[in-house]
């Protein structure tokens, strides 16, 4: 048979798809390429962008005949993989409301996978252009892939500043490499070994970055059971390592054996065993754990094996780890607090995050940005009005250079109370803290945990740091950690 040709301006086109289809939708490249598809110049508003690229792109195949007898290996090599990739760039986005609805439906489900009734059509429809049953089965676990990453780093890292934009282009390269159609042919299963270090303030969205990279790994097609294979809230697990004593850490990660220690009656799964083979781990404020901590850690990312506390049971672990600390590691590594050898194994990608400092310095429209996600998230839906109020408020309440030191928390908090009281001071507040805790200080009736929780927070808000107040009050920073967040959450300092 002899092989078809497309026409050469069609060809042009379906050249811009395919590189469209393997850029990061993230990045000023792929919004030239959608501008060029479009046939649209810069002005062209961004929100209808997408849908007049997929317009054309339709019309492109469309004209090549009827889709149920376009076939790419009816075409001579290079067309045929133009026609695959534009067919496959079409399908993806005809699925992707489908696609958005089962995330936002398994995020309610939980730990189950939930069926997914549209992939039997998904897959009918790459067959009929002979893909094979595997390649097909691949197509749709990364379809699922792409559209989770995207749905992750768009929803939890809202922003317009540069800083922004780079870090979610950063994030999208963290899950599919800086090459994704070399990441297709041959890492898409094998992305153990990338392990990731956050670095940011704290507040600013380290969380948020952490569970945009762990839920989006692959997650296979079980086409029997008409569901995938894992449910993605399953596939990302954290871990606050600051939160436990350095004699419970272990068991925490690595979990125990039955009887291993005093108290140890069950035997217990850490977070190690319970993450997913492609699922990753967060271990937050990494630069919190003491160097016995840090070997064993090394031990499993080099080796990939740990055994439970008490016993001698190796156990394979074949997830991601991504790590975040806001404390300075350069100091730390200095002070041979943090070791070289974990920190070398750790940095396969080092982000920052940035703080909301520099979004707001970098980008005025980020305040109104951000206050349009936090009001959602606490009203339910868009209220404008409500945003357009809150910005005016801040703005005429704090200094026009506040420094928002609890970065987005903060800013959530400060949402939360002007709507309680109308008010936010900001930095203002420190004066009439402190004042509320000297005269309570003099009163002389305050328990000690008050009185330290109320000293450190207060250290807290004037230096910054919980090592400057560790340096201070001569307590250890997990201590001081401690206390300024009982201060912060009113526990030990209940009635400034
Ligand atoms: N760009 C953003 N868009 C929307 N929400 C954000 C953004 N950045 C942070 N948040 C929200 O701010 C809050 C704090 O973020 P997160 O817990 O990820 O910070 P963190 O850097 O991990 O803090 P810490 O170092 O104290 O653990 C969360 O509710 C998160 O969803």
């Amino acid at each position: 048979m002899k092989l078809k040709t497309l026409p050469s301006e069609r060809r042009d086109l379906l050249g811009l798809v395919a590189e469209a289809a393997f850029s990061c939708p993230f990045s000023p490249d792929r919004d030239r390429l959608d501008r060029q598809i479009a046939g649209v110049g810069d002005s062209f508003p961004d929100r209808q962008l997408l849908s007049r690229v997929t317009g054309r792109v339709r019309q492109q195949l469309d004209a090549l005949g009827p889709r149920d007898r376009l076939r790419p290996t009816d075409f001579g090599a290079e067309d045929a993989r133009l026609l695959r990739t534009a067919l496959l760039f079409d399908l993806f986005h005809r699925a992707a409301d489908d696609l958005d609805r089962h995330i936002r439906r398994q995020l309610d489900s939980g730990e189950e996978p939930i069926p997914v009734p549209f992939a039997a059509d998904l897959l009918g429809t790459m067959r009929s252009w002979g893909c094979g049953g595997n390649e097909s089965l691949r197509y749709l676990a990364f379809f699922y892939q792409l559209r989770r990453a995207f749905y992750f780093i768009a929803e939890g890292l809202v922003g317009c500043s540069p800083c922004m934009v780079e870090l979610r282009r950063r994030l999208w390269h963290n899950v599919f490499t800086a090459d994704i159609t070399r990441f297709e042919s041959f890492l898409w299963d094998r992305m153990e070994d990338f392990s990731t270090l956050l670095l940011g303030e704290t507040g600013c969205g380290k969380g948020a970055a952490a569970a945009a990279i762990g839920r989006s790994g692959h997650i296979p097609f079980d086409e029997r059971r008409g569901c995938f294979r894992e449910s993605f809230t399953r596939t990302f697990l954290g871990i606050n390592l600051s939160q436990y004593p350095s004699t419970l850490i272990e068991s925490e990660l690595f979990g125990h054996r039955r009887g291993a220690f005093t108290g140890a009656v069950d035997q217990y799964q850490g977070v190690f065993s319970r993450c997913s083979p492609h699922g990753a781990i967060f271990l937050d404020e990494i630069g919190d754990v003491e160097i016995p901590v840090q070997i064993k850690l090394l031990q499993v990312l080099q080796e990939r094996e740990f055994c439970p506390v008490g016993s001698h049971q190796r156990q394979r672990f074949s997830g991601r780890v991504i790590a975040a600390t806001n404390r300075s590691l350069e100091e730390l590594r200095d002070s041979g607090a943090f070791r070289d050898d974990f920190y070398y194994r750790l940095c396969s990608d080092v982000i920052q995050v940035p703080s909301l400092r520099q979004r707001l310095s970098e980008d005025g429209r980020e305040l109104q940005l951000l206050l349009g996600v936090v009001v959602k998230r606490s009203v339910g839906e868009d209220a404008p009005e409500l945003v357009a109020w809150l910005g005016a408020e801040l703005r005429r309440q704090l200094p026009g250079d506040y420094a928002w030191p609890g970065n987005v928390r903060e800013l959530e908090q400060a949402v939360r109370r002007l709507l309680l009281n109308g008010s936010y001071a900001g930095e203002a507040v420190r004066p009439a803290a402190a004042e509320g805790f000297g005269r309570r200080v003099e009163q002389g009736r305050m328990a000690v945990a008050e009185l330290l929780a109320g000293y450190c927070g207060l250290l807290y808000r004037r230096h910054g740091t919980y090592e400057e107040v560790a340096r201070i009050t001569g307590l250890d920073r997990r201590t001081v950690k401690k206390y300024v967040l009982a201060d912060q959450d009113g526990q030990g300092s209940a009635g400034f």
